[in-house]
């Protein structure tokens, strides 16, 4: 039975960190274990210019503790006046390594985002040509659709016909969160992948529904019926390159989750790696997890994996995590996977 692993130091391919205080909380979690993120454009406004990624990256990089070896992966937020010239000058330049496609109105802080998608083809078709991947929040937002079904609606409705209009475009399906994404991502070639977060593989909708409403498990898209994490943690393992970790982090403070109308997402930067390595042992795949973490990710976007490593030791002791993080007067609550955890992480250099 393998109880310590050493691996490449791992990537977390989608990430919030905010702005303000609250980046200023949450950045030294992702920068002690991760030496690099995709860092998600959905602030208040939104980072739409090459410009304001370049001021934010500045943000994020005095946010980060001396010592920590961390790059932000910076992404714009696709509306539809964005200008293909930005997006594209931002990319030559080297700091723009992705453009992020919200539907209008999907998730927290959206309102800005894309009603009709041929309205960015324009766009879409530059992107194309300078190899520069379209991340995207697949679901649906007709009302008329249930929650549950928005992301297979987003598949069959918008991103194959996408894809098909524009197969040279590089795509990642984010954060997916059911069989049906896994299986179209499996199905994909070399252009297409997908995230998978720390959450969806250990929590269904149960865990947010049965015997009490549960806030903190709440995120979007939401988790799905347990056989959708199976097929979530079936592709994470598989050693697949097209899927990659994007642990989805996105930090809300405790009193905006614990609400009449509670905000989405789930903040597990700080205990994201010893999660997955419990979820890799109980799958018997202890073996894939840098692949998932440390290595399919970077070969997407086409970077060397990250020169640290980073090792995983079981122990019988539990490990502990703070169950919450202070941001100014505030609380962020932490993932709870709902046991205890067992793998501790070392970085190594
Ligand atoms: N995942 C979430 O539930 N929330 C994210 C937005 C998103 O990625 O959907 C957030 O910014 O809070």
């Amino acid at each position: 039975m393998t109880t310590d692993l050493t691996i490449t130091r791992p990537d977390d391919m989608h990430l919030h960190l905010r702005d303000g205080d609250m980046l200023k909380a949450v950045t030294p979690h992702t920068s002690a274990d991760f030496g690099r993120a995709i860092i998600m454009p959905n602030l208040v406004p939104p980072v739409v210019h090459t410009e304001q990624a370049r001021a934010y990256r500045e943000r994020i990089m005095a946010a980060v503790p001396a010592g920590h070896a961390f790059e932000p992966m910076m992404t714009l937020y696709l509306t539809e006046s964005t200008e293909a010239d930005d997006v594209i000058a931002g990319a030559k330049d080297g700091l723009i390594k992705a453009v992020k496609l919200y539907p209008a109105g999907a998730t927290t802080n959206s309102s800005s985002g894309v009603r009709d998608v041929s309205k960015v083809m324009p766009v879409l078709e530059k992107m194309a040509d300078a190899g520069l991947p379209l991340l995207v929040h697949g679901e649906v937002t007709n009302a008329e659709i249930d929650i549950f079904d928005r992301e297979k609606v987003f598949i069959e409705t918008v991103l194959d016909p996408l894809r098909q209009a524009l197969p040279e475009l590089r795509v990642v399906m984010e954060h997916i969160t059911t069989k049906d994404g896994a299986d179209y991502a499996a199905a994909g070639n070399e252009n297409l992948a997908a995230t998978i977060t720390t959450h969806h593989l250990i929590i269904n909708r149960n865990h947010i529904l049965v015997g009490g409403i549960k806030p903190h498990y709440y995120c979007l898209p939401v988790a799905k019926r347990e056989e959708h994490r199976l097929a979530l943690r079936a592709a994470a393992v598989s050693g697949d390159p097209r899927f990659f970790l994007g642990t989805d982090s996105a930090p809300h403070t405790t009193s905006a989750k614990e609400s009449a109308c509670g905000c989405a997402g789930i903040y597990s930067s700080i205990n994201t790696m010893s999660c997955l390595a419990q979820v890799f042992e109980e799958e018997g795949a202890l073996d894939k997890l840098e692949a998932f973490a440390s290595l399919n990710g970077a070969a997407f976007y086409g970077i060397q994996p990250n020169a640290q490593k980073m090792r995983l030791t079981k122990q019988d002791e539990p490990v502990s995590y703070p169950g919450t993080v202070v941001v100014g007067d505030e609380t962020v609550t932490v993932f709870d996977p709902g046991y205890p955890l067992h793998w501790k992480v070392e970085n190594l250099g």
